[in-house]
């Protein structure tokens, strides 16, 4: 087990974080309002506007969730409690066998934590926030569909987090960055994200990739392991569709308990 120095870690949320954060971004206070929601599946409802969601075959097998708050897909906690709320309501769904997660945003797929959400807060008010974070992630690790990210720009910090929660994650080429850089933001890494790092990318990788906080660019992420395929953006939904489509062939009821085999075990991480 992990042994976490609680006193340090409160009095760096409180003191720290929150300037730290704000410096890094050259920003104030300024949480941004509520989008659109788009939903045609008569099951899902995250009771938000920050994810769109679309059927994609007549047999509803396929979903694409589509992260949807402009202008970078920071992390509100609102959009990781409708996030939560949507991957549970997908794997009570016996019809869903997949997820294909991406962004309606044309260059960036998720900066990651709202930094903006950490001004001003006091303590508990940031420790719950995070907890949305973490709670959302776990739900996308140990769904029990299976889940490719599409991913269409920047992948940032929890960005990237959220991106090694899926099983597979192909990237489109460009200009984009795709790394966890929470050190150069002033965030001491997570066990938990450590331990999902390590999962995807084996430990000296994993090591390299977030004691270094480098943004990767689409090559140098599949280098490292980042993602599994790097493809031009016009092929991403379709190169994701194909390989979901070749994973949920697999039989559902030993696919589903191998993936909570394997994943379950990194559940005990937290701080
Ligand atoms: C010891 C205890 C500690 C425990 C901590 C546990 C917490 C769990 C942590 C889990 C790990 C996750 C950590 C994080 O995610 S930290 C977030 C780090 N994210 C970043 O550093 C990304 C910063 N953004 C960018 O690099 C660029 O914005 C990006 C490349 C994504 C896009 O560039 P682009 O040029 O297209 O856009 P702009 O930079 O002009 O940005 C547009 C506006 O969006 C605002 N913005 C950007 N990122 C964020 C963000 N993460 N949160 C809030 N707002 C963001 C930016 O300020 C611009 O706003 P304005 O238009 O108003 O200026």
């Amino acid at each position: 087990m992990v042994k976490v120095n609680v006193d340090m870690a409160s009095s760096f949320i409180r003191a720290v974080l929150p300037r730290l954060a704000c410096r890094h971004l050259k920003i104030g206070n300024n949480c941004n309002g509520r989008y659109l929601y788009g939903c045609n599946k008569r099951w899902v409802s995250s009771g938000s506007d920050l994810v769109q969601v679309e059927q994609d075959d007549s047999d509803n097998e396929i979903v694409v969730l589509k992260m949807n708050v402009k202008p970078v897909n920071a992390c509100t906690a609102e959009f990781n409690n409708a996030m939560t709320k949507l991957i549970k309501d997908l794997d009570a769904d016996e019809q869903s066998k997949g997820l294909i997660l991406t962004s309606t945003l044309p260059n960036v797929f998720s900066a990651g934590l709202q930094l903006t959400a950490l001004h001003g807060k006091s303590y508990d008010e940031i420790k719950e926030y995070f907890s949305t974070f973490q709670t959302m992630a776990h739900t996308l690790f140990t769904s029990r569909l299976a889940t490719v990210a599409a991913i269409n720009g920047h992948a940032i910090a929890g960005g990237c987090v959220i991106a090694l929660c899926c099983e597979y994650r192909v990237m489109a080429e460009g200009k984009f960055h795709n790394g966890l850089n929470e050190v150069i933001v002033g965030i001491p890494m997570p066990a938990w994200v450590s331990a999902y790092t390590v999962y995807a990318l084996g430990t000296n990788t994993a090591e390299k990739v977030i004691l270094s906080g480098k943004k990767h660019t689409p090559r140098e992420a599949l280098q490292v392991g980042l993602v599994d395929q790097v493809v031009p953006p016009d092929d991403l939904i379709q190169v994701s569709k194909n390989i979901l489509s070749d994973l949920i062939k697999v039989g559902d009821y030993p696919r589903r308990l191998s993936k909570e085999r394997l994943r379950k075990e990194l559940l005990m991480f937290s701080l």
